[in-house]
């Protein structure tokens, strides 16, 4: 597969070397996948994608985009990689429309071919009474959609996003996951940076987990879930604390006491059945209610994000069940 973006050995400071926003990231970004960016607020990710579209430079180590170097290459860059930042502030006086049509345009779309892709996405995103109004004068959620229409408009070969679904209900982040994959399904590249775990593990291709500025961990989802505890989690909440059911579900794996109401039962995989004969059985015996689910990729991202102070306490709670 060809290598779209090569990051190497990329280092970025602020304040004169005070603040190290990037340390050392080396890493692929192979055409046609989606990969998605995790990690906490202030770990380095916008830093990286702002070099990454060259409007910021390295301050040790380069990144290529098709094997030459990006900063050789901003005007290419910006014709080719949709990329929409989160508060972009030349934008805002703007109308919807004419920040779509001219997006369009300086991605080389001819006149008529941009007004009818506007138009289209206008529809799509449910923005057509929107599409005369300036940004800044949109609700927190239109606004995000108008950002992902400049970053869908045009025919880019990779496409950004930063917190696509924030700030929008639950039908909007379907269709803008959607209107993603349909775009990944056309050959575009995808980097997404979220938080949003949960949604991030219905469509990506491979995940790069950054914190304190420096590359934790980057692979398929897949292969990082195999590298946390594979057995399935039951979530059980209890009608009262201690109720007569508590005793045995000591007796079907690993029983981690939450809260007075809460407990975690880690089984393995083949019990599952039987583990669900028994609690709608034992319902009647103070279980109330309960969720059984198997890795995800929320597991992984605290199991590498975990601070040695953190994971000694888990491991303490956990041996101590
Ligand atoms: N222009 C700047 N000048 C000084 N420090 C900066 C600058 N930009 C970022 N930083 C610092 O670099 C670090 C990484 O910031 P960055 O914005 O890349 O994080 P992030 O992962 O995108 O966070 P978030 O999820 O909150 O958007 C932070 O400590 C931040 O304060």
């Amino acid at each position: 597969m060809k290598r779209v973006f090569e990051i190497k050995n990329v280092t970025k400071t602020y304040k004169k070397g005070k603040v190290t926003a990037n340390e050392n990231i080396s890493f692929s970004i192979m055409q046609g996948e989606i990969l998605g960016l995790l990690g906490p607020n202030g770990a380095g990710k916008s830093t990286l994608i702002k070099q990454i579209v060259a409007h910021v430079q390295p301050s040790e180590g380069k990144i290529l985009y098709n094997g030459t170097d990006v900063s050789t290459q901003s005007r290419l860059v910006s014709r080719e990689v949709a990329y929409y930042a989160q508060e972009p502030a030349s934008l805002t006086s703007l109308k919807v429309n004419e920040a779509l049509y001219f997006t369009a345009r300086l991605r080389g779309m001819k006149k008529s071919a941009a007004k009818e892709q506007t138009n289209q996405l206008l529809e799509k995103l449910g923005l057509q009474e929107s599409g005369n109004k300036q940004l800044k004068r949109l609700s927190g959620g239109q606004k995000r959609l108008a950002g992902i229409g400049t970053t869908l408009i045009g025919a880019a070969a990779v496409l950004i996003f930063d917190e696509p679904t924030n700030e929008l209900d639950p039908k909007k982040r379907r269709l803008v996951w959607d209107l993603i994959q349909e775009r990944n399904r056309e050959g575009a590249t995808i980097i997404l940076v979220t938080h949003n775990i949960l949604e991030a593990e219905q469509v990506v291709d491979r995940v790069a987990v950054i914190n304190h500025g420096k590359l934790l961990a980057i692979d398929s989802v897949s292969t990082l879930k195999n590298r946390v505890d594979q057995r399935l989690k039951a979530d059980i909440t209890l009608a009262t604390p201690q109720p007569p059911a508590m005793e045995a579900l000591q007796s079907w794996g690993q029983l981690v006491p939450l809260t007075e109401h809460r407990c975690r039962l880690l089984i393995e995989k083949d019990r599952a059945a039987e583990l669900l004969t028994f609690l709608n059985e034992a319902q009647a015996e103070g279980i109330h209610s309960y969720a059984i689910s198997p890795p995800s990729l929320e597991d992984v991202y605290f199991h590498i994000d975990k601070d040695p102070e953190e994971a000694e306490e888990e491991e303490k709670l956990y041996a101590n069940a």
